[in-house]
């Protein structure tokens, strides 16, 4: 048995509990509520979290990476391969529906399968490095290959429809995620936007684990080292001068060691685009180098068609129901408005009062309009389009020969 202070899967049972208990506890207050978290959860967690070098606040670790197991029929499987990911379940839900799992449980299978192209990233590395003919010949297989993977993922995403419903997934079980920095909600003392305070931090002087910029965003899927490997190993750059991308900003949530291979694959003294590049121009008058910028062009389109249905998704389960949700409040307004109207007319009756010309009704769009839609579009738009920049056009070629 491990020691449970010093076992990872402990440590990270602990993460995953905590972190629910936390967004159970945060997102049950009252709006009106300043956010104290309670010591009993604030310490352990803030500890764990230091250890793990987590952020303390629930992440896709949390919500996928560490909350899936085989289910009881389920033969064991001692290895990736002969896991049948029909078979997975998982634990720690916060609204118990199937629609909750369901999103889980696309993550944790795109993840599973997604070894294999980890896997096949890892042999590419190795043949860049002996980056011989043979070494090329062995790159167009593994990047054929890499193609049909991620054409699967893109099939694993889209099978998220079958079990969960977008209305259900964006009001019902999406707020639980939330970080500190989705809240809407002001603080009654400040009338600033509401800090998630840890209670007890202040008595720890070896707790000072919160990141530098205190940012505490709740789960995405963004979080997943997956695609962001994908993105290092095919060459495509998410980075812009000013501020720390998006995705920079998610690989602070996760585990370590992912961070650590992401470094790794974007210290690699020859990048895959860079050994293309030279080893098609070298081989010009050889159908190998055709070959190999055609497989290296394939995972790339299949990458960026991944991100195209991971739009379609984003706006069946985000765009979608916030216009919707957006339009009911709107309504709602009008009723509350029309239900004023007529009590101010039937008082005005009452004492003779005349109200001016137009009344007082409010703009019942006040207040409601911009979802976030656009930007959320517009910022998936750039990456996917960063992720076709990379497609390697036949001019270059010529110009390299
Ligand atoms: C119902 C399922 C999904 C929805 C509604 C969804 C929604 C979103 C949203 C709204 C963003 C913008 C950033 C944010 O707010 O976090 C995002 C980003 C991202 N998501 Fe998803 N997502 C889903 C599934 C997935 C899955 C299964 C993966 C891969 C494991 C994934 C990978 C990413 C990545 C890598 C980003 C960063 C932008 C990019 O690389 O294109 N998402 N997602």
């Amino acid at each position: 048995m491990n020691d449970p202070e010093t076992s990872t899967e402990h440590l990270r049972r602990a993460h995953l509990v905590l972190t629910f208990l936390m967004h159970f506890y945060v997102h049950t207050l009252p709006p009106t509520c300043s956010i104290v978290i309670p010591r009993p959860i604030s310490i352990p967690l803030l500890q764990v979290a230091k250890i793990l070098d987590l952020p303390p606040v629930i992440t896709f670790s949390d919500t996928v990476l560490y909350n899936w197991n085989l289910g009881e029929n389920s033969p064991d499987s001692d290895s990736l391969k002969s896991l049948n990911l029909s078979d997975i379940q998982c634990h720690t839900l916060f609204t118990n529906t199937r629609d909750e799992i369901a999103f889980y449980l696309c993550s944790a299978r795109i993840e599973l399968h997604g070894v294999q192209a980890l896997n096949i990233m890892r042999s590419s590395m190795d043949e860049i490095f002996v980056g011989d003919s043979l070494a090329i010949t062995r790159l167009i297989t593994y990047l054929t290959s890499l193609a049909t993977v991620i054409d699967e993922l893109k099939l694993l995403l889209l099978e998220v429809r079958k079990e969960c419903d977008p209305e259900i997934y964006y009001n019902v079980v999406r707020p639980w995620f939330r970080g500190e920095d989705s809240d809407t909600y002001l603080d009654p003392g400040s009338g600033k936007k509401r800090r998630w305070i840890f209670e007890g931090a202040g008595d720890y002087t070896d707790l000072n684990m919160l990141p530098p910029d205190r940012e505490l965003s709740g789960a995405s899927a963004g979080q997943s080292s997956l695609i962001h490997a994908l993105d290092v190993f095919l060459g495509v750059n998410h980075e812009q001068p000013n501020a720390p991308s998006f995705m920079k900003r998610m690989q602070r949530y996760m585990p370590r060691q992912h961070r650590r291979f992401l470094d790794h694959l974007g210290k690699n003294p020859r990048s895959l685009r860079e050994f293309v590049l030279s080893a098609s121009s070298r081989d010009s008058n050889d159908d190998r180098g055709l070959a190999l910028k055609d497989a290296y062009n394939k995972a790339v389109m299949s990458l960026k068609e991944f991100r195209d249905s991971h739009m379609i998704i984003a706006a069946l389960y985000i765009i979608g129901p916030a216009r919707r949700a957006a339009e009911a409040a709107a309504a709602s307004l009008v009723k509350v408005a029309a239900v004023q109207v007529e009590a101010r007319a039937e008082l005005n009756s009452l004492v003779n009062v005349q109200t001016g010309p137009g009344g007082t009704m409010p703009d019942p769009l006040n207040g409601i309009t911009g979802t976030g839609g656009t930007d959320l579009v517009q910022f998936l738009k750039g990456v996917r389009n960063r992720t076709v920049r990379n497609l390697l056009p036949d001019e270059e070629y010529v110009q390299s020969c």
